[in-house]
């Protein structure tokens, strides 16, 4: 097992506000994580310190072996896979799918100077059909639904092979066919032992991909519980992080919650 993320006592201040507190937690390249919490928990903030684009404000955070802070974060974030709606923004709305795709080779959101070979598109094409996209290469990013636009997201935060690939809420805004679709994908990504260690954010437990093996719970800032799934998904690890009666029910490696 090799870690590829390490928090030690992570803090995060702004302002008077501590949006971290002492976060501590561990990454193995065969993990795939969900991040569960309600609004404003720090979800997006331990996130964005993951793709080495915030640092704490205090504790250590090592991304795939590399010291944040001590370390070329230019260089770290090639090898992190990001899709987050802050960055799909960025993408020029004409560029084609295609480029949308291949331009995250160079960790840019649109087509310019950079030479690409058959390689490059060869792999574009190849993660396009792996989430069922290929119809629509040639298409404009700004002309999708969002639902086709999420799978293009996160076949472009999977196009320079990263060693780990962080998911910020893939599947918001999705309708139930939509939903269903990406979490296939995701389903096969996260079964594929060549696959990188995964992080993903989601706002339901319903969202949580089969095959995903670990879970973290957080409120205001602090980690309730963390760990593997079977026993860290639970009605009462739910109910301290909601602060509200949770029921949770699951089959066949899918999930669902109420108010109990
Ligand atoms: N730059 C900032 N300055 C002050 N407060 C901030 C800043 N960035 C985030 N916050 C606050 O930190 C808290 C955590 O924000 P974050 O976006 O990480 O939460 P989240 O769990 O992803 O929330 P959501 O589920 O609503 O997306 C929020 O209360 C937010 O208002």
């Amino acid at each position: 097992m090799t870690e590829v993320l390490g928090f030690e006592g992570v803090r995060v201040r702004r302002d008077d506000n501590e949006i971290l507190r002492d976060v501590s937690w561990s990454v193995a390249d065969s993990d795939r994580w969900v991040i569960l919490g309600p609004n404003g928990a720090g979800k997006t903030t331990l996130l964005s310190i993951a793709a080495a684009r915030m640092f704490p404000s205090e504790g250590v955070a090592t991304i795939l072996g590399e010291r944040l802070g001590d370390t070329d974060t230019r260089e770290l974030r090639v090898r992190v896979g990001l899709s987050s709606a802050a960055l799909a923004d960025r993408i020029p709305p004409h560029e084609t799918v295609r480029n949308v795709v291949m331009t995250a080779a160079y960790g840019v959101t649109g087509r310019w100077q950079e030479q690409y070979d058959d390689f490059d598109e060869d792999r574009a094409d190849a993660l396009l059909w792996a989430f069922g996209m290929e119809d629509f290469a040639q298409r404009e990013f700004g002309t999708l639904s969002e639902g086709e636009r999420k799978r293009v997201q996160v076949a472009r935060a999977l196009m320079p092979d990263p060693e780990l690939l962080l998911l910020d809420e893939p599947a918001a805004g999705l309708d139930l066919g939509g939903r269903e679709e990406l979490l296939e994908a995701l389903r096969e990504l996260a079964g594929d032992h060549r696959s990188p260690a995964i992080v993903m954010v989601t706002h339901h437990v319903e969202e949580i991909p089969v095959g995903f093996t670990h879970v973290m719970l957080l409120r205001e800032g602090q980690i309730v519980a963390a760990g593997p799934v079977a026993e860290t998904l639970t009605s009462e690890n739910l109910t301290a992080t909601y602060g509200m009666p949770v029921e949770l029910s699951g089959s066949g490696g899918r999930y669902s919650a109420r108010r109990a």
